[in-house]
């Protein structure tokens, strides 16, 4: 039950990425917790919502936003991002090809969405299916730290949705950045104008929550 001396985040989270990297899965995992290996495309857009206990004092209410990931051939994100407050994007450490798609989904996302101080909303990169080995992050030799900071994500996680590795993990890092970030538009801003604005903007980043 909730206390009356509680305080309350409702935050819209986007889930992106190119096409069958798990992003469904992922959000069946944190907020079902289970998994299924059959795939069945999303259509367009579909919702979750998940309920975080932060701390002592505050709810955290996460609306999450799983869009089809061939969306990125569409015109319809722009439609989507609208007053999003961070993202995960994710790609499948099976298929090179979708993170070679990470940087277009975060220049789309980035050219579309960003916050009244002229920041884009935070990012955390998804390395999904790491049950399946490390095919990408080897073989490329990828410095994903290194990657992160050049394209603006605020930390990257390999996950599993099938073994359910760090999603929870990852989504504390997205809200523990969103939170920073709302802190800090209190400071500069009137609170009633927080929502994030469709546009285009810079990209900045931290490492506190990179793993290596
Ligand atoms: N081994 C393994 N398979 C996964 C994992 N996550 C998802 N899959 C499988 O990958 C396939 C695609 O997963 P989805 O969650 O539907 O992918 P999506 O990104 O939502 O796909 P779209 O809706 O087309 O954008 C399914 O067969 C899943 O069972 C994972 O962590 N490990």
């Amino acid at each position: 039950m909730q206390k009356s001396s509680q305080k309350e985040h409702l935050y819209k989270l986007l889930v992106i990425g190119d096409l069958g990297v798990g992003k469904t899965s992922i959000i069946k995992r944190y907020v079902h917790q289970n998994f299924s290996p059959h795939y069945r495309a999303t259509i367009g857009v579909d919702f979750a919502l998940k309920v975080l206990n932060w701390d002592a004092e505050t709810v955290v209410r996460l609306q999450l936003w799983d869009i089809a990931g061939q969306e990125r051939f569409g015109n319809m994100t722009r439609v989507y991002y609208r007053e999003a407050m961070g993202a995960f994007i994710v790609f499948d450490v099976t298929r090179p090809a979708t993170f070679e798609a990470v940087t277009k989904w975060k220049e789309d996302l980035d050219s579309k969405l960003i916050l009244p101080n002229g920041k884009p909303v935070a990012t955390v990169l998804l390395a999904n299916k790491c049950d399946q080995g490390k095919d990408v992050l080897m073989n490329n030799g990828l410095k994903m730290e290194q990657f992160c900071k050049e394209n603006g994500f605020v930390g990257w996680f390999e996950t599993s949705a099938k073994e359910n590795i760090n999603i929870d993990e990852a989504s504390r890092c997205l809200v523990k950045h969103i939170i920073a970030s709302e802190s800090d538009l209190m400071q500069s801003i009137e609170p009633d104008i927080i929502k994030p604005h469709l546009n285009s903007s810079n990209s900045v980043s931290c490492s506190a929550c990179f793993k290596s």
